[in-house]
C-alpha cells in the first residue's frame, strides 16, 4: 500500500518527467483496484485505496486511452459497429477514461499553486471580443468524474497555446449557491471568475420549478450575466461536460469572421454524432448527400475514359450517371458521414455551416449581442419535459421573423457527461 504523500510524490514526478514514474505506476495499478467495478469483493475496499487506485490508474492511461478513442472514433458510429457484441466492454472503457481525467483534472487544480502568473489569468477586461462562459450545476451522480475540472483543464490548455493576445475571457457561471455547493466550481475560483447569483435570487429560482425549466433559467442567468459584466462582443457557453477540441478557437474565430454570422441567432458548435447520418432526415443533409453523390457520379464518368480508352467510344447516358450518383449516395452513407466529416479538420476554412439542428446545446456560439435576445426568448417561454431549452431555442429561430439559427460541422467539443444532472441515469451508462 502507498501513502498518500508517495502518490503525490509520484504524481509530481510524473508531470515533470513521465518515463521513471510511469515505470512506478505501471507496477502499481496492475494490483490496484478499479473503482468502477462494484463487484462483492470490492466493496470492503476503503476509500482511501479507491482514491489512490484512481490516481494510480490516471496515471496509467495515457497509451489505453489514444488506444481505446481511436477504435471509439473508429467503430462506433459506423453501422458495422456489432453493439450487442462491444457496446457494454466499450462504454465501461470510456468511463474509465474519463474517471481518469477527472482525477487527473482534480490534481491538477489541487496542484497549481496561486501563484501571480496563474492568477494573472483573472482579467479585469472589458468588452472582450470572446468571452466563454461555462455553465456549471452541482451534479449528484459522476461526481468523481469532474466533468467541470476537465473542461476548465482543456480550457486553460488552448488558451495558454494562443500566445501573447488571449483567445477569450472566461467565466464560470455556477448556478448553485448556499447549502449545496458545487465544490468544482469552489476549487477554480482562484483562477477564474466564478459568478454566482445572490441567496435571496437563488431561493426564487429553486421554487417549485421542473428541471428543465430550472435549467433554463440558469441558462438566461449566465447569459445575462455575462454580458452584463464584461460586454463582450460576442459569447460562446458552455455546458460543463463540453470538452473544447485543440482547434476551438481558430474555427471560432474563422466562423465569426464570416458574413453569415452578423445575421444569426446562435451558432451550435455540436450535435450528437449518432445523428450525423445521411439518414437522419435534414433537408440541408439531403442536398449535400445527392450533390456528393452527383460530383462523384460526374467525376468518374469523366475519368473512366482515359482510364481504359477502350471506353472512349462507349456513349454515356443519363441512366449512367444515375446509376453512378446512387451508387456514390450508398457508398457515403456506408462508409459513415461522421468520418467523411472528419476530412473537414484539416482547416478551420473547411468547417461546414448549415441551418440548425434540433437537438442539444452543450456549446453555443451567441455573435454580437444575440445572446441578449436569446436569454429574452428564453424568458418568455415555459420548459418541461419535452420542451427543454434546446427545443424551445431551435423552435423560436424558425419561428421568429428574422432570426436564423446555424449549426457547424464536425463538432468543436466532445459531449463527455455521461451521467446527466437533468435526466434519470442508468445504473451505467452507455455510449449510444
Ligand atoms: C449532450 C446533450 O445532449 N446535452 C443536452 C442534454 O443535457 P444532459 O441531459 O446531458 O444534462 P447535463 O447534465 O449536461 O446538463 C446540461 C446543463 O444544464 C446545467 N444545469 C443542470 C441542472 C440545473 O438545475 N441547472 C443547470 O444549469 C448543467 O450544469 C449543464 O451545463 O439536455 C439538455 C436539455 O435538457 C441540453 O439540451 C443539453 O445540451
Amino acid at each position: 500500500m502507498y501513502s498518500s504523500s508517495e502518490v503525490r510524490q509520484c504524481h509530481l514526478l510524473f508531470r515533470s518527467s513521465s518515463a521513471p514514474c510511469c515505470a512506478c505506476i505501471i507496477s502499481v495499478t496492475r494490483t490496484a483496484a478499479d473503482p468502477l467495478l462494484h463487484t462483492p469483493e470490492q466493496e470492503g475496499i476503503t476509500k482511501t485505496r479507491l482514491r489512490l487506485s484512481t490516481v494510480l490508474f490516471v496515471q496509467k492511461t495515457p497509451d489505453l486511452t489514444t488506444g481505446l478513442t481511436f477504435q471509439k472514433a473508429l467503430l462506433l458510429y459506423s453501422y458495422y459497429f456489432i453493439k450487442s457484441m462491444y457496446l457494454d466492454s466499450m462504454s465501461e472503457g470510456v468511463l474509465h477514461e474519463s474517471l481518469a481525467r477527472g482525477q487527473d483534472a482534480l490534481h491538477f487544480w489541487q496542484g497549481i499553486p496561486t501563484s501571480a502568473e496563474v492568477s494573472s489569468r483573472f482579467n479585469d477586461v472589458t468588452q472582450p471580443e470572446l468571452l466563454v462562459t461555462v455553465v456549471t450545476a452541482r451534479r449528484y451522480e459522476g461526481t468523481d468524474f469532474h466533468y467541470l475540472l476537465q473542461v476548465m483543464q482543456q480550457l486553460d490548455g488552448i488558451l495558454r497555446g494562443c500566445g501573447e493576445r488571449r483567445c477569450a475571457e472566461v467565466l464560470v457561471c455556477d448556478v448553485e449557491s448556499g447549502p449545496l455547493e458545487n465544490q468544482d466550481a469552489k476549487l477554480l475560483e482562484p483562477y477564474f471568475r466564478v459568478i454566482r447569483r445572490s441567496p435571496r435570487e437563488q431561493l426564487g429560482n429553486r421554487d417549485q420549478v421542473n428541471t428543465f425549466e430550472r435549467e433554463k433559467r440558469d441558462y438566461v442567468f449566465c447569459l445575462r450575466k455575462g454580458w452584463e459584466l464584461l460586454k463582450p462582443k460576442n459569447i460562446i457557453v458552455l455546458e460543463d461536460d463540453a470538452l473544447p477540441r485543440l482547434d476551438f478557437f481558430k474555427v471560432v474565430k474563422d466562423l465569426l469572421s464570416r458574413r453569415f454570422a452578423l445575421h444569426t441567432l446562435y451558432i451550435k458548435l455540436y450535435h450528437p454524432e449518432r445523428l450525423q447520418r445521411y439518414w437522419n432526415p435534414e433537408p440541408y443533409r439531403i442536398l449535400e448527400w445527392v450533390g456528393l453523390g452527383l460530383v462523384g457520379a460526374t467525376a468518374l464518368l469523366l475519368i473512366l475514359p482515359y482510364w481504359n480508352p477502350c471506353l472512349f467510344s462507349f456513349k454515356l447516358s443519363t441512366s449512367h450517371l444515375l446509376f453512378f450518383t446512387l451508387y456514390f449516395m450508398v457508398t457515403a452513407e456506408l462508409l459513415g458521414r461522421h468520418y467523411l466529416l472528419e476530412v473537414r479538420r484539416l482547416s478551420p476554412q473547411l468547417y461546414a455551416v448549415s441551418p440548425a439542428t434540433e437537438c442539444c446545446t452543450p456549446a453555443m456560439l451567441f455573435p454580437g449581442n444575440a445572446s441578449l435576445r436569446v436569454a429574452d426568448y428564453l424568458d418568455s417561454s415555459f420548459c418541461y419535459k419535452g420542451n427543454a431549452k434546446d427545443i424551445v431555442l431551435y423552435q423560436i429561430a424558425r419561428t421568429t421573423p428574422g432570426e436564423r439559427s446555424h449549426s457547424v460541422e464536425p463538432n468543436l467539443i466532445t459531449h463527455i457527461g455521461a451521467y446527466s444532472s437533468v435526466r434519470v441515469n442508468p445504473a451505467r451508462p452507455k455510449l449510444l
